[in-house]
Protein backbone atom coordinates (compact mmCIF):
# COMPACT_ATOMS: atom_id res chain seq x y z
CA UNK A 1 0.00 0.00 0.00
CA UNK A 2 1.25 3.24 -1.21
CA UNK A 3 2.41 5.58 2.36
CA UNK A 4 0.88 8.56 3.36
CA UNK A 5 2.90 11.43 2.50
CA UNK A 6 3.98 13.77 5.76
CA UNK A 7 2.84 16.76 3.63
CA UNK A 8 -1.16 15.12 3.51
CA UNK A 9 -0.43 14.95 7.37
CA UNK A 10 0.58 17.87 8.37
CA UNK A 11 -2.19 19.46 5.81
CA UNK A 12 -4.48 16.92 7.89
CA UNK A 13 -2.99 17.93 11.66
CA UNK A 14 -3.65 21.65 10.44
CA UNK A 15 -7.48 21.12 9.74
CA UNK A 16 -8.23 18.85 12.68
CA UNK A 17 -5.84 16.84 15.21
CA UNK A 18 -7.57 13.78 14.99
CA UNK A 19 -7.43 13.49 10.99
CA UNK A 20 -3.98 11.96 10.84
CA UNK A 21 -5.23 9.22 13.28
CA UNK A 22 -8.30 8.55 10.22
CA UNK A 23 -5.95 8.58 7.13
CA UNK A 24 -4.64 4.97 7.54
CA UNK A 25 -7.79 3.50 6.88
CA UNK A 26 -9.42 6.31 4.26
CA UNK A 27 -6.36 7.26 2.70
CA UNK A 28 -7.74 10.85 1.78
CA UNK A 29 -8.11 13.96 3.69
CA UNK A 30 -11.87 14.45 2.35
CA UNK A 31 -12.70 10.97 3.36
CA UNK A 32 -11.25 11.50 7.12
CA UNK A 33 -13.08 14.59 7.29
CA UNK A 34 -16.69 12.10 6.17
CA UNK A 35 -15.40 9.52 8.66
CA UNK A 36 -15.00 12.12 11.47
CA UNK A 37 -18.60 13.50 10.75
CA UNK A 38 -19.98 10.26 10.61
CA UNK A 39 -17.88 9.25 13.98
CA UNK A 40 -19.15 12.77 15.82
CA UNK A 41 -22.49 12.37 14.70
CA UNK A 42 -23.16 9.17 16.60
CA UNK A 43 -20.46 9.79 19.69
CA UNK A 44 -21.39 12.86 21.44
CA UNK A 45 -18.63 12.51 24.01
CA UNK A 46 -15.55 13.79 22.74
CA UNK A 47 -13.11 11.90 24.86
CA UNK A 48 -14.96 8.60 22.97
CA UNK A 49 -14.57 10.17 19.97
CA UNK A 50 -10.36 10.43 20.30
CA UNK A 51 -10.86 6.49 21.39
CA UNK A 52 -12.48 5.80 18.04
CA UNK A 53 -9.88 7.49 16.53
CA UNK A 54 -7.53 6.13 18.14
CA UNK A 55 -8.58 2.18 17.24
CA UNK A 56 -8.96 3.30 13.44
CA UNK A 57 -5.39 4.21 13.53
CA UNK A 58 -5.42 0.62 14.50
CA UNK A 59 -7.25 -0.52 11.00
CA UNK A 60 -10.74 -1.22 13.57
CA UNK A 61 -13.82 -1.53 11.70
CA UNK A 62 -15.94 1.65 11.62
CA UNK A 63 -18.83 -0.01 11.87
CA UNK A 64 -18.11 -1.87 14.66
CA UNK A 65 -17.62 1.76 16.25
CA UNK A 66 -20.65 3.19 15.42
CA UNK A 67 -22.46 -0.60 16.06
CA UNK A 68 -24.42 -0.30 12.59
CA UNK A 69 -24.16 -0.89 8.48
CA UNK A 70 -26.78 0.78 6.31
CA UNK A 71 -27.78 -2.24 3.78
CA UNK A 72 -31.01 -0.89 1.32
CA UNK A 73 -33.71 0.49 3.37
CA UNK A 74 -32.20 -1.32 6.73
CA UNK A 75 -29.84 0.05 9.19
CA UNK A 76 -28.48 -3.17 10.18
CA UNK A 77 -26.83 -4.13 13.33
CA UNK A 78 -23.15 -4.62 13.83
CA UNK A 79 -20.95 -6.83 16.32
CA UNK A 80 -17.54 -7.61 16.40
CA UNK A 81 -18.00 -11.45 15.73
CA UNK A 82 -20.03 -11.39 12.79
CA UNK A 83 -19.15 -10.13 9.08
CA UNK A 84 -20.07 -6.67 8.51
CA UNK A 85 -22.35 -6.59 4.83
CA UNK A 86 -20.50 -5.41 2.29
CA UNK A 87 -21.70 -3.04 -0.51
CA UNK A 88 -21.24 -5.67 -3.43
CA UNK A 89 -24.31 -7.90 -1.32
CA UNK A 90 -26.33 -5.11 -1.01
CA UNK A 91 -26.08 -4.43 -4.82
CA UNK A 92 -27.21 -7.87 -5.79
CA UNK A 93 -29.72 -8.05 -2.81
CA UNK A 94 -31.55 -4.49 -3.65
CA UNK A 95 -31.43 -5.83 -7.51
CA UNK A 96 -32.85 -9.37 -6.61
CA UNK A 97 -35.33 -7.94 -4.23
CA UNK A 98 -36.73 -5.66 -6.87
CA UNK A 99 -37.30 -8.52 -9.37
CA UNK A 100 -38.71 -10.86 -6.65
CA UNK A 101 -42.63 -10.98 -6.97
CA UNK A 102 -44.35 -8.86 -4.53
CA UNK A 103 -47.85 -10.36 -4.50
CA UNK A 104 -46.92 -13.71 -4.30
CA UNK A 105 -46.19 -15.96 -0.99
CA UNK A 106 -42.76 -18.49 -1.53
CA UNK A 107 -40.26 -19.74 0.68
CA UNK A 108 -36.65 -18.37 0.60
CA UNK A 109 -33.69 -19.73 2.43
CA UNK A 110 -30.43 -17.64 3.13
CA UNK A 111 -27.87 -19.69 3.92
CA UNK A 112 -24.45 -18.31 5.70
CA UNK A 113 -26.52 -15.54 7.22
CA UNK A 114 -24.54 -13.30 9.33
CA UNK A 115 -26.30 -10.42 10.31
CA UNK A 116 -29.08 -11.44 8.31
CA UNK A 117 -28.68 -8.27 6.17
CA UNK A 118 -29.77 -10.29 2.90
CA UNK A 119 -33.04 -12.10 3.96
CA UNK A 120 -34.03 -9.16 6.05
CA UNK A 121 -34.11 -6.75 2.88
CA UNK A 122 -35.61 -10.15 0.98
CA UNK A 123 -38.47 -10.07 3.01
CA UNK A 124 -38.65 -6.28 4.57
CA UNK A 125 -39.12 -6.09 0.26
CA UNK A 126 -41.23 -9.12 0.00
CA UNK A 127 -43.13 -9.34 2.89
CA UNK A 128 -45.48 -12.18 1.92
CA UNK A 129 -42.63 -14.90 1.65
CA UNK A 130 -41.49 -16.86 4.20
CA UNK A 131 -37.55 -16.68 5.11
CA UNK A 132 -35.24 -19.25 6.59
CA UNK A 133 -31.90 -17.65 7.74
CA UNK A 134 -28.95 -20.19 8.78
CA UNK A 135 -25.86 -19.75 10.60
CA UNK A 136 -23.24 -21.82 12.23
CA UNK A 137 -21.85 -19.48 14.25
CA UNK A 138 -23.64 -18.53 17.75
CA UNK A 139 -22.74 -14.77 17.49
CA UNK A 140 -24.23 -14.51 14.07
CA UNK A 141 -27.58 -16.70 15.26
CA UNK A 142 -27.79 -14.25 18.43
CA UNK A 143 -27.21 -10.87 15.81
CA UNK A 144 -29.27 -12.28 13.32
CA UNK A 145 -31.97 -12.96 15.96
CA UNK A 146 -31.64 -9.25 17.42
CA UNK A 147 -31.84 -7.41 13.97
CA UNK A 148 -35.10 -9.31 12.69
CA UNK A 149 -36.66 -8.30 16.40
CA UNK A 150 -35.70 -4.50 16.29
CA UNK A 151 -36.15 -4.27 12.73
CA UNK A 152 -39.77 -6.02 13.20
CA UNK A 153 -38.92 -7.85 10.20
CA UNK A 154 -39.44 -11.88 11.24
CA UNK A 155 -37.38 -14.64 9.99
CA UNK A 156 -37.02 -18.19 11.23
CA UNK A 157 -33.68 -18.76 11.89
CA UNK A 158 -31.50 -21.81 12.46
CA UNK A 159 -28.23 -22.37 14.05
CA UNK A 160 -26.65 -25.16 12.23
CA UNK A 161 -23.46 -25.94 9.87
CA UNK A 162 -24.81 -26.18 6.49
CA UNK A 163 -21.81 -28.53 5.41
CA UNK A 164 -23.46 -31.22 7.52
CA UNK A 165 -26.77 -33.29 6.65
CA UNK A 166 -28.72 -30.62 5.00
CA UNK A 167 -31.65 -32.13 5.12
CA UNK A 168 -32.54 -31.61 8.70
CA UNK A 169 -31.64 -28.06 8.41
CA UNK A 170 -35.62 -27.44 7.05
CA UNK A 171 -38.38 -29.69 6.97
CA UNK A 172 -38.79 -28.98 2.88
CA UNK A 173 -37.60 -27.79 -0.01
CA UNK A 174 -37.85 -23.92 -1.00
CA UNK A 175 -38.43 -21.81 -4.23
CA UNK A 176 -35.26 -20.01 -4.08
CA UNK A 177 -31.75 -20.39 -1.32
CA UNK A 178 -29.32 -17.21 -1.43
CA UNK A 179 -26.05 -17.41 0.15
CA UNK A 180 -22.85 -15.30 0.46
CA UNK A 181 -20.36 -18.36 1.80
CA UNK A 182 -17.23 -17.27 3.02
CA UNK A 183 -15.20 -17.51 -0.28
CA UNK A 184 -11.40 -16.38 0.15
CA UNK A 185 -9.01 -19.25 -0.01
CA UNK A 186 -6.56 -19.63 2.50
CA UNK A 187 -3.68 -18.89 -0.31
CA UNK A 188 -4.76 -15.65 -1.07
CA UNK A 189 -5.70 -14.09 2.27
CA UNK A 190 -2.53 -13.07 3.62
CA UNK A 191 -1.73 -11.50 0.65
CA UNK A 192 -5.11 -9.43 -0.94
CA UNK A 193 -7.38 -9.03 2.28
CA UNK A 194 -7.45 -5.71 3.77
CA UNK A 195 -5.67 -5.45 7.17
CA UNK A 196 -8.81 -4.16 8.91
CA UNK A 197 -10.98 -7.70 7.66
CA UNK A 198 -7.63 -10.11 8.42
CA UNK A 199 -7.46 -8.26 12.07
CA UNK A 200 -10.57 -8.16 13.29
CA UNK A 201 -13.19 -9.85 11.13
CA UNK A 202 -13.92 -13.76 11.56
CA UNK A 203 -12.30 -15.92 9.87
CA UNK A 204 -15.61 -18.27 9.58
CA UNK A 205 -17.23 -15.96 7.68
CA UNK A 206 -14.17 -15.21 5.13
CA UNK A 207 -11.93 -18.20 4.68
CA UNK A 208 -13.14 -20.79 2.18
CA UNK A 209 -13.19 -21.98 -1.62
CA UNK A 210 -14.80 -24.44 -3.75
CA UNK A 211 -16.53 -26.64 -0.91
CA UNK A 212 -19.43 -24.11 -1.02
CA UNK A 213 -20.47 -24.32 -4.22
CA UNK A 214 -19.77 -28.32 -4.03
CA UNK A 215 -22.43 -28.32 -1.16
CA UNK A 216 -24.70 -26.12 -3.25
CA UNK A 217 -24.94 -28.83 -6.19
CA UNK A 218 -24.72 -31.79 -4.08
CA UNK A 219 -26.98 -30.92 -1.24
CA UNK A 220 -29.47 -27.79 -2.53
CA UNK A 221 -29.27 -27.62 -5.92
CA UNK A 222 -32.28 -31.20 -5.48
CA UNK A 223 -33.92 -29.13 -2.72
CA UNK A 224 -34.64 -25.55 -4.69
CA UNK A 225 -35.90 -24.11 -7.78
CA UNK A 226 -33.55 -21.62 -7.67
CA UNK A 227 -30.46 -20.18 -6.35
CA UNK A 228 -28.20 -17.13 -6.13
CA UNK A 229 -24.71 -17.64 -4.50
CA UNK A 230 -22.22 -15.07 -4.07
CA UNK A 231 -18.96 -15.72 -5.26
CA UNK A 232 -14.95 -14.09 -5.11
CA UNK A 233 -13.69 -15.18 -8.15
CA UNK A 234 -14.69 -16.78 -11.52
CA UNK A 235 -13.39 -19.90 -10.82
CA UNK A 236 -15.77 -20.63 -7.86
CA UNK A 237 -18.49 -19.35 -10.84
CA UNK A 238 -17.04 -21.78 -13.49
CA UNK A 239 -17.19 -24.83 -11.17
CA UNK A 240 -21.21 -24.16 -10.53
CA UNK A 241 -21.35 -24.15 -14.25
CA UNK A 242 -19.10 -27.13 -15.00
CA UNK A 243 -20.55 -29.19 -12.08
CA UNK A 244 -24.05 -28.82 -13.81
CA UNK A 245 -23.17 -28.95 -17.89
CA UNK A 246 -20.71 -32.32 -16.83
CA UNK A 247 -24.10 -33.36 -15.41
CA UNK A 248 -26.43 -35.13 -17.56
CA UNK A 249 -29.45 -34.92 -15.47
CA UNK A 250 -28.63 -31.28 -14.02
CA UNK A 251 -27.78 -30.11 -17.23
CA UNK A 252 -30.61 -30.73 -18.83
CA UNK A 253 -32.76 -29.53 -15.88
CA UNK A 254 -31.08 -26.25 -15.00
CA UNK A 255 -30.48 -22.98 -16.72
CA UNK A 256 -26.95 -21.32 -15.13
CA UNK A 257 -25.36 -17.62 -15.45
CA UNK A 258 -23.32 -15.01 -14.00
CA UNK A 259 -23.33 -11.55 -12.65
CA UNK A 260 -20.81 -9.06 -12.27
CA UNK A 261 -20.94 -6.20 -9.84
CA UNK A 262 -20.81 -2.38 -10.72
CA UNK A 263 -16.76 -2.58 -9.99
CA UNK A 264 -17.31 -5.10 -13.14
CA UNK A 265 -16.03 -7.89 -10.92
CA UNK A 266 -17.40 -11.71 -10.75
CA UNK A 267 -19.99 -11.33 -8.35
CA UNK A 268 -22.88 -14.28 -8.76
CA UNK A 269 -22.92 -17.43 -9.73
CA UNK A 270 -26.75 -18.20 -9.70
CA UNK A 271 -29.19 -20.74 -11.31
CA UNK A 272 -33.00 -21.60 -11.95
CA UNK A 273 -34.84 -25.15 -12.89
CA UNK A 274 -35.72 -24.54 -16.35
CA UNK A 275 -39.31 -25.82 -15.68
CA UNK A 276 -41.52 -27.40 -13.57
CA UNK A 277 -41.15 -24.17 -10.72
CA UNK A 278 -43.92 -22.46 -8.78
CA UNK A 279 -42.72 -19.13 -10.01
CA UNK A 280 -41.23 -18.22 -13.47
CA UNK A 281 -37.93 -17.91 -12.71
CA UNK A 282 -36.81 -17.48 -16.40
CA UNK A 283 -38.34 -14.09 -16.46
CA UNK A 284 -38.03 -13.00 -12.88
CA UNK A 285 -34.23 -13.63 -13.31
CA UNK A 286 -34.02 -12.33 -17.20
CA UNK A 287 -31.98 -9.43 -17.04
CA UNK A 288 -30.15 -10.05 -13.57
CA UNK A 289 -27.00 -11.44 -15.18
CA UNK A 290 -25.24 -12.97 -17.86
CA UNK A 291 -26.86 -16.45 -18.81
CA UNK A 292 -24.04 -19.23 -19.44
CA UNK A 293 -26.00 -22.62 -19.79
C1 LIG B 1 -19.24 -14.17 4.07
S1 LIG B 1 -20.16 -14.29 5.58
C2 LIG B 1 -21.73 -13.71 5.00
C3 LIG B 1 -22.56 -13.06 6.03
C4 LIG B 1 -23.80 -12.35 5.47
N1 LIG B 1 -24.61 -13.24 4.69
C5 LIG B 1 -23.39 -11.17 4.62
O1 LIG B 1 -23.54 -11.21 3.40
O2 LIG B 1 -22.92 -10.18 5.19
C6 LIG B 1 -20.32 -16.01 5.75
C7 LIG B 1 -21.14 -16.50 6.94
O3 LIG B 1 -21.17 -17.95 6.86
C8 LIG B 1 -21.14 -18.48 8.15
N2 LIG B 1 -20.63 -19.86 8.01
C9 LIG B 1 -19.36 -20.28 7.77
N3 LIG B 1 -19.32 -21.61 7.64
C10 LIG B 1 -20.59 -22.06 7.79
C11 LIG B 1 -21.19 -23.34 7.76
N4 LIG B 1 -20.45 -24.44 7.52
N5 LIG B 1 -22.53 -23.44 7.97
C12 LIG B 1 -23.27 -22.34 8.20
N6 LIG B 1 -22.76 -21.09 8.25
C13 LIG B 1 -21.43 -20.94 8.02
C14 LIG B 1 -20.24 -17.55 8.93
O4 LIG B 1 -20.49 -17.65 10.31
C15 LIG B 1 -20.62 -16.19 8.32
O5 LIG B 1 -21.62 -15.57 9.08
Amino acid sequence: MVRIKPSVLKKACQINPLLPLLLPECRTIEAAQQELRWIQNEVSDKKRVRQCCMLRARHYPLQYLLGSQPFGPLDVTCQPGVLIPRWETEEWTVSLAEKLPRDMAFDIMDLCTGTGCIPLLLKQMCPKCSVFAVDRSPLAYKLATRNSNTLQVPLKIIKKDILERSSEIVPRTVDLITCNPPYIPRTTFARETARSVKLFEPKLALLGNKEFYANLVDCWMSRTDAFVYEVGDLSQCYYVLNRVTGDVDLSRKWRIGFRHDSCGRPRIVYGFRASGSRLNWASILVKFGDMKH
